[in-house]
């Protein structure tokens, strides 16, 4: 591609498990496209990173010597997506020991987010019923709870919870509540980064509150309470970017991780709902205060928290975290919250209106790509086969001739002092043009100018639909497949017609 420079490699390194990939240029299509051309052809090279970024976290696998189970009831490669530690650093969930693993299912080959709950044993068959419950809420802004068994397959008595998997997913304490030591970065030294009150953009607060309120709402209105609103629960799986950067901020998707477990785990204890329920308002309330004033322990002097909060904060943002964190009442409820947000949600909904405007127009760059993809497929099939050599419909006689002249047409141009051109516009016009079949007429020059055909591009795609059929029959006939319907090698106009064949 104009101007692809292969020492510039826009190299990402995922942060967990370091690995060596081929550089990948994830600009490359975009060069050659000037800038006053106003239809796109490729989708914008951040959603690409983004995408790509998740399906290259998608297939990172552990490190050898983890002794994870090779097969967890149905579940295998089995890759840790925090530290697996020893001691006292050990990652805990409440009172237990808990680790998060992706692992691909064997029935349906997608990933899932498993928890594992170190040294659970389970009492009642029943402390499952509320995995079930939870199974059957489906909402934006929570991690969707698919099954839950024990096993012994870590060597001890585990619980595991399946969850949905967002890759690069990153809690709200990571994002924002985590302090950075100094660090060198690209050979500079940055940092430390130093969580302050204030640091998070009210409209990003906004954006965070009435998410989060979505889903305690949702779960409420299901009759059960989430247990567990935590900055270290709540995750962040996916950002979308502004429509046009002066219009509006970035909108950051959230979601409830991690429910369902405390139901299990605490199955015995048997809590009223109500009463789990104000419990979940004042879990919110807190981690307000908390991504407020840029500290874990922001609600041990409410006082200064709410001093700090008025600094950056307006007095409607305080209010609902007042609220919420407030003594509790029958009275109170997440529709409070919505109450006092009104024209917020406003707001929000614009942005995620925005945002899917933003992604549709991505989706219709990309929209022919897939059919460019299956043309230049057939012609990768038809073109430059040695067995075709010897055959006259391929020679500068025969009608294939034209197929041959096309290809130098299409890709090698060249221009007046014989250097190759290389335009992707010109590419994709005469590839669309030739898969609609259009009546426009071009002239083909062989290389050595002694011949030139004048043909139409519907010509051009006939003979190619043609040759590709002929191609597909002679390799089904060799995998031993029987012609069975309407599949020729003769001309003819096979527009429409289909290929059945029959073992
Ligand atoms: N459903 C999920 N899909 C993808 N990643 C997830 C999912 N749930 C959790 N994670 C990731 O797994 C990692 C560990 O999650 P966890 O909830 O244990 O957070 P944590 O920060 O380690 O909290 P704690 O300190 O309580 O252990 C985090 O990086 C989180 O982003």
């Amino acid at each position: 591609m104009l101007g692809y420079d292969p020492t510039i490699d826009p190299y990402y390194a995922p942060a967990q498990y370091a690995f060596t990939r081929q550089p990948l240029n994830y600009h490359l299509y975009t060069l050659p496209r000037p800038e006053a051309l106003a239809h796109r052809y490729f989708i914008s090279d951040d959603v690409r990173e983004e995408l790509t970024r998740r399906v290259e976290t998608t297939r990172t696998v552990a490190p050898p010597g983890l002794n994870l189970p090779e097969d967890l009831q149905g579940y295998h490669s089995l890759m840790p997506l925090e530290p697996v530690n020893t001691g006292d650093t050990r990652r805990q969930f409440g009172n237990w020991y808990s680790t998060v693993y992706r692992a691909v299912n064997s029935k349906d080959g997608a990933p899932y987010a498993l928890r594992r709950i170190e040294g659970f044993r389970l009492m009642q068959q029943s402390a499952f019923a509320a995995i079930e419950a939870w199974s059957r809420i489906h909402h934006p802004n929570i991690v969707s709870v698919r099954e839950a068994f024990t096993t012994r397959a870590f060597s001890d008595s585990s619980l595991v919870v399946v969850h949905d998997y967002h890759p690069n997913a990153r809690t709200l304490y990571d994002a924002h509540l985590r302090s950075v030591p100094p660090e060198f970065v690209g050979g500079r030294l940055q940092g430390p980064q130093i969580p302050q009150a204030g640091d998070i953009p009210e409209r990003t607060m906004w954006s965070y509150i009435i998410q989060i309120a979505n889903a305690i709402r949702a779960v409420h209105d299901a009759g059960l309470a989430v247990r567990i609103v935590d900055v270290t629960k709540v995750i962040i799986t996916g950002k979308n970017s502004p429509v046009r950067l002066s219009l509006s901020t970035e909108r950051t998707m959230v979601r409830l991780s991690s429910c369902g477990i405390v139901d299990v785990l605490m199955h015995e204890a048997r809590a009223d709902v109500a009463y789990l329920q104000q419990e979940d308002l004042a879990m919110f309330g807190k981690l307000i205060f908390q991504l407020g004033c840029g500290k874990m322990h922001a609600l041990t002097n409410l006082p200064k928290a709410m001093e700090a909060m008025s600094h950056f904060y307006s007095a409607d943002l305080q209010k609902v975290a007042l609220l919420l964190v407030g003594k509790p009442e029958p009275r109170k409820n997440i529709g409070q919250v919505f109450d006092m947000i009104g024209n917020r949600l406003l707001a929000e909904m614009d942005e995620m209106q925005n945002a899917a405007d933003r992604l549709e127009g991505e989706l219709m760059s990309e929209l022919e790509n897939g059919r460019l993809v299956r043309l230049l497929c057939k012609f990768g099939f038809i073109n430059e086969r040695p067995e075709f050599a010897r055959e006259p419909r391929w020679s500068e006689t025969g009608d294939r001739y034209i197929i041959k002249l096309f290809r130098d047409y299409v890709f090698h141009q060249v221009d007046e002092h014989g250097n190759p051109v290389v335009n992707l516009t010109h590419v994709l016009t005469c590839l669309n043009k030739l898969d609609a079949g259009t009546d426009e007429r071009i002239m083909l020059v062989s290389r050595d100018e002694q011949s030139c055909l004048v043909v139409s591009y519907k010509d051009i795609k006939t003979c190619i639909d043609s040759a590709f059929r002929c191609v597909v029959l002679i390799s089904s006939r060799s995998m031993g497949w029987s012609h069975y319907a309407t599949v020729s090698c003769r001309d003819g106009d096979g527009v429409g017609q289909r290929t059945s064949l029959r073992k």
